[in-house]
């Protein structure tokens, strides 16, 4: 993608509305995503994220800029997209009255497989989510979770070199979550599958993730490994202390903790450079703190951090 820019219009709501602004949408976006890569894409509420992958998919059309997709021009042949990726969006009504094995079987066979290979596709690709013993349902008779399962499975059945994935977590349990991460993971490592995708589930999302932009009102305000991202939040990690009642300030290693901690209920909360926070687990673990610790937890910067950082949400950290 290069100087990818779309500003929706300004549209007059009713008369008493304040007069609307156009809004940027994208303004400028660079981006390059190597094959075989997964490559998220950040940012708060309103950066940009949908739009993005909605031109990526040929579904909006960019008011300036160019995609090229696997050799193809998608801004001039938009159509193109559709036999080369397969796209996740945010809401699928489209599939609601089918059944969840009905959603995977059709959309493989739209995808080019005969009818033998697409039942195949659509019991592997249920089986891999766990979702067989739904496959009879229809969409619309599921809870929104497994709804987003369903439509998961629908998007993976049939094979594109390329996914784009618009939040495909969202709304599920635990499990699910995990089996989708795994998913995502198998196809990039056994078929070297292409992976875009946008998400708020940023710590399990790390896990999978090659590459991150992070964007915020349209622009891509960094982009690199996740470790490179966090490389930017600085070298401080974080310990957590959780009391099982009152602190113990009598203690005066824990009294000199205070004023320098985040309180939250029981919760204190420090970031700290690596050598402090090693020895103050010390001193936490032995005597009358570690009497008072119901929990505590040390941890290096999350791309959560990041994520709060680099949206404007967090101090601290230049843009870059
Ligand atoms: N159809 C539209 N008409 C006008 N403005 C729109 C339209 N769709 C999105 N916007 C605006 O464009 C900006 C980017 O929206 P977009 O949906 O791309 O954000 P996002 O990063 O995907 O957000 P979220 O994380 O909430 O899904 C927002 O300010 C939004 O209000």
């Amino acid at each position: 993608m290069r100087g990818l820019t779309k500003t929706y219009p300004a549209r007059r709501g009713r008369r008493r509305d304040p007069a609307p602004r156009p809004v940027r949408a994208s303004d400028g976006i660079a981006l390059d995503v190597a094959p075989g890569e997964i490559f998220g894409l950040l940012g708060p509420n309103g950066a940009g994220k949908t739009t993005l992958v909605r031109q990526l998919t040929g579904l909006l059309r960019p008011d300036a800029g160019s995609i090229t997709l696997l050799g193809h021009d998608l801004v001039r042949h938009p159509r193109r997209a559709a036999r080369l990726l397969a796209y996740l969006g945010q809401e699928s009504t489209a599939l609601d009255e089918l059944t969840v094995a009905l959603a995977a079987e059709t959309t493989a066979r739209l995808r080019g497989l005969g009818p033998q290979a697409a039942r195949a596709e659509r019991d592997a690709v249920l089986e891999e989510l766990g979702l067989t013993p739904l496959a009879a349902r229809p969409l619309k008779r599921l809870s929104g979770g497994q709804r987003r399962l369903a439509c998961v499975a629908a998007a993976l059945a049939g094979r594109r070199p390329v996914l784009v994935l618009d939040e495909p977590t969202a709304g599920m349990d635990p499990v699910a979550r995990r089996a989708v991460w795994s998913a995502i993971d198998r196809r990039r490592t056994r078929e070297g599958t292409t992976v875009v995708l946008v998400t708020h589930n940023v710590t399990e999302a790390e896990t999978v993730l090659d590459r991150v932009a992070v964007l915020d009102s349209g622009r891509v305000i960094a982009c690199d490994t996740p470790g490179g991202l966090k490389g930017m939040v600085g070298s401080d990690v974080r310990l957590d202390l959780v009391w099982r009642e009152d602190p113990p300030v009598h203690v005066p290693e824990i009294a000199a903790l205070r004023s320098g901690a985040t309180v939250s209920g029981r919760r204190w909360t420090l970031r700290l450079p690596p050598e402090r926070a090693r020895d103050l687990v010390a001193a936490v673990t032995h005597g009358p703190a570690f009497a008072a610790l119901d929990d505590f937890t040390l941890a290096t910067p999350s791309l959560e951090d990041v994520y709060l950082a680099l949206g404007g949400r967090g101090p601290g950290l230049e843009r870059s």
